[in-house]
């Protein structure tokens, strides 16, 4: 799910489709030479004149030649950036285009205000309450939560067998590539949808609605043909890490509370694991020293066979912590050696909301395994179906996929459900909201797969909402223990927050003036919509300031590809929708900036773990609109000072003054944090140190069971 609503444009009796300006010629007569009339129409809306796209020619970003910058005044690092990465390759858009038309920020009815006739999402985003709240209006926002999202999202993954962004024309989403020109194309397009001038639609387009299904498209839908290149195959590369920062050792300072019973006690190093030679070998090539705090923790309790819910800040290990237990058990068990059959039944599951999250956890369980009979494999949406199932058939013992492709191929019976014994859910929170909810419980019910009783279920995050904790009984056994190293939703303490007040129409500005002063260090920079993930990319290069984007709308291919060149530091800034937020273990990233604050508290918790990963310091910059984010002051407040940041005092007078519904947040979590397990009936629990070793005790499991 996750695209955007197509249909409210396509069902407006006389809208034509788009055709961008590079297939006029094939397009301009016949049926659909009405097309590209209404497309001229539009476009020419986008310009001062009455000859629009004519403007737009004239000011030669098509053929990309630079007509003179801005002069801004200041130099930087930034500034003698080379535009070759994903977006712009050297040439830089007209900047009258953005200075003297309708891409002038000032412009209420373009672009920065936003469209609502382009809804993406599920029914339930688009109830509308607040802008970015909990409910929202219905723009074509990304970002998660459990109340924004309903059915599956293809922002996270979108699947399947379908080129969902393909059609006649290439792309649904914009002309963006990393070819400035198309780019370009497709900003005159982006700037169409926003003012909902046109609608845009290939002639095989694949319509998704509000509830994510894929329910009207034109003619045969397209396949996905992407098959992702092979990871490399060399030693090197496959054990190839970053180092721990200077706040790992601190890790051991950090309350960890454990609830259950019988919990198994904590071990102290990797030796005390018990784990095979070739397991430690692996460790040890990884570059792992020393077992974090969540590793401490949860490797026992997953090695002694018991559920597991794990909530540790970002960054702090927490795949490691499931994948090394879950292979110790397979190869102190014995697997069968994987071997080609026509179906696969894999003893482990670990699913993740995002393609290139499950894509990481994959070359982590690759790593781990390396010199093993056991075999992981990966399947994700927007590649070949085909590519999966050949993957399958070659055999698999850990199968990590997004929910969606893993659905699909069980549907179509090329996997077999009968010997899991360990289903993991990463992100579980998001895993278990209402976007993913619904095909989780539908795993879990496909036949022959074990009961909970007949499998053990792990699942972490650095996030675990009240509600997601109620849901998640339905998966865990009741004895399950509950793993919370710090305050359970907490930020890392090694990313430096900073939220500064600015009004939407001087972020761009600001964004600039911090980019600039941030020079080459690597930056993610999270908007709230696809189609300004686009538009702040284009805008930053234009600034010559080399960057990529990621979102939905992007096809794999360039998802990837974009990922790629912010990792190896082609392209330094990163602009990025939610579907970045969770996750990614991306070195070096130093900075994160919210230009767009999420609607809760718990996305903005991820999307700065992104940096001050692992030990090492980070900074988070975040843009706080008065306008439309003061219901997430009051969680921004908690957050910042559980995290033992500065609060700004505008900040606070801002929390003391909004008044939140009693039971309703717009936050997804609102100011109350779930305090650690929602179990709350406990006898009692202990809190200790890291060093130390835990015990715990509970009430009797029997207990659960009322709200289980
Ligand atoms: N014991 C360890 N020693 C050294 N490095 C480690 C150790 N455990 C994990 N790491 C590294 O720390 C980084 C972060 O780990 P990981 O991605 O598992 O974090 P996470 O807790 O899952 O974060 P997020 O909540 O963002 O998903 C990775 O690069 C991983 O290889």
């Amino acid at each position: 799910m996750g695209d955007e609503d197509w249909e409210a444009e396509i069902l407006r009796p006389h809208v034509s489709s788009y055709v961008p300006a590079f297939e006029k010629d094939k397009y301009s007569s016949g049926a659909n030479g009405d097309t590209f009339n209404r497309t001229s129409a539009s476009l020419s809306e986008m310009k001062d004149g009455p000859s629009g796209r004519d403007h737009f020619m004239r000011s030669g970003f098509p053929s990309g030649r630079n007509l003179g910058n801005r002069d801004t005044g200041k130099s930087s690092k930034r500034e003698n950036t080379p535009t070759t990465g994903g977006f712009g390759r050297g040439k830089s858009f007209g900047n009258r285009g953005f200075l003297n038309n309708k891409f002038e920020e000032g412009d209420s009815s373009g672009f920065w205000k936003e469209s609502n006739n382009d809804c993406e999402d599920n029914p339930t985003r688009s109830r509308g309450f607040s802008k970015r709240g909990g409910y929202q209006d219905g723009n074509d926002s990304e970002a998660s939560g459990p109340f924004r999202r309903g059915g599956r999202d293809s922002e996270y993954d979108q699947d399947e067998e379908t080129q969902r962004s393909s059609s006649l024309f290439g792309s649904r989403r914009p002309a963006v590539s990393t070819a400035g020109e198309n780019y370009y194309l497709g900003l005159i397009f982006i700037y169409a949808l926003s003012r909902n001038t046109c609608g845009y639609k290939g002639l095989n387009e694949e319509i998704v609605t509000g509830s994510g299904k894929s329910k009207y498209y034109f003619g045969k839908r397209p396949k996905v043909m992407y098959i992702p290149p092979p990871p490399p195959e060399d030693e090197d590369s496959i054990f190839a890490h970053y180092q721990t920062g200077i706040n790992f050792d601190k890790y051991d300072t950090i309350l960890v509370e454990v609830s259950g019973h019988d919990v198994p006690p904590a071990i102290l190093t990797f030796e005390e694991a018990n784990f095979c030679q070739t397991l430690n070998n692996n460790i040890a090539k990884a570059g792992y020293t020393k077992l974090t705090p969540v590793q401490k923790y949860s490797i026992p309790i997953v090695l002694a066979g018991r559920d597991l819910m794990a909530c540790a800040q970002t960054g702090s290990g927490k795949t490691a912590a499931f994948l090394l237990p879950i292979l110790a058990h397979m190869m102190r068990d014995g697997i069968t050696a994987s071997r080609f059959k026509e179906l696969q039944e894999p003893e482990c599951i670990i699913v993740a909301p995002t393609r290139e999250l499950i894509n990481q956890i994959y070359l982590e369980a690759r790593k781990f395994s390396f010199g093993t009979c056991v075999r992981a494999v990966v399947i994700y949406g927007g590649t070949q179906f085909g590519h999966s199932i050949r993957q399958l058939v070659q055999g698999c013992n850990i199968l990590c996929a997004t929910p969606g492709r893993l659905i699909d191929i069980i549907g179509k019976e090329k996997i077999g459900l009968k010997q899991v014994k360990y289903l993991v859910l990463d992100e579980a929170d998001r895993m278990l909201d209402m976007g993913f909810g619904p095909e989780i419980k539908k795993l879990i019910s496909f036949p022959g797969i074990p009961s909970k009783e007949h499998r053990q279920t792990l699942l972490f995050s650095a996030t675990f909402p009240e509600e997601i904790q109620r849901l998640a009984g339905e998966f865990l056994k009741s004895s399950y223990l509950f793993v919370a190293v710090g305050q359970v939703g907490g930020a890392c303490r090694d990313v430096q927050q900073t939220i500064l007040q600015v009004g939407q129409y001087s972020k761009r500005e600001k964004l600039v003036e911090i980019l600039r002063n941030i020079g080459d260090e690597r930056t993610m920079v999270f908007v709230e919509t696809k189609k300004k993930a686009d538009f702040i990319a284009t805008f930053l290069c234009q600034e010559k300031i080399s960057t990529t984007s990621i979102h939905g709308d992007r096809e794999q291919r360039e998802r990837e590809q974009a990922l790629g060149d912010f990792r190896c530091g082609k392209c330094p800034v990163l602009v990025a929708t939610s579907v970045a937020a969770r996750g990614l273990d991306i070195e070096n990233v130093q900075h994160v900036i919210n230009f767009d604050l999420p609607s809760t508290i718990d996305e903005y918790v991820h999307r700065i773990g992104r940096t001050g990963r692992c030990g090492n310091t980070g900074r988070a910059i975040s843009f706080f609109d008065t306008e439309s984010d003061n219901h997430l002051a009051q969680p921004l407040v908690k957050v910042l000072s559980d995290a033992q940041q500065d609060v700004p005092a505008w900040l606070e007078e801002i929390a003391f003054s909004t008044y939140v519904t009693p039971g309703f947040n717009n936050s997804g979590r609102g100011t109350v944090f779930a305090s650690v397990d929602t179990r709350k009936n406990y006898q009692g629990k202990n809190t200790l140190n890291t060093a130390g070793i835990s015990s715990s005790q509970a009430p009797d499991p029997v207990d659960d069971e009322s709200w289980d």
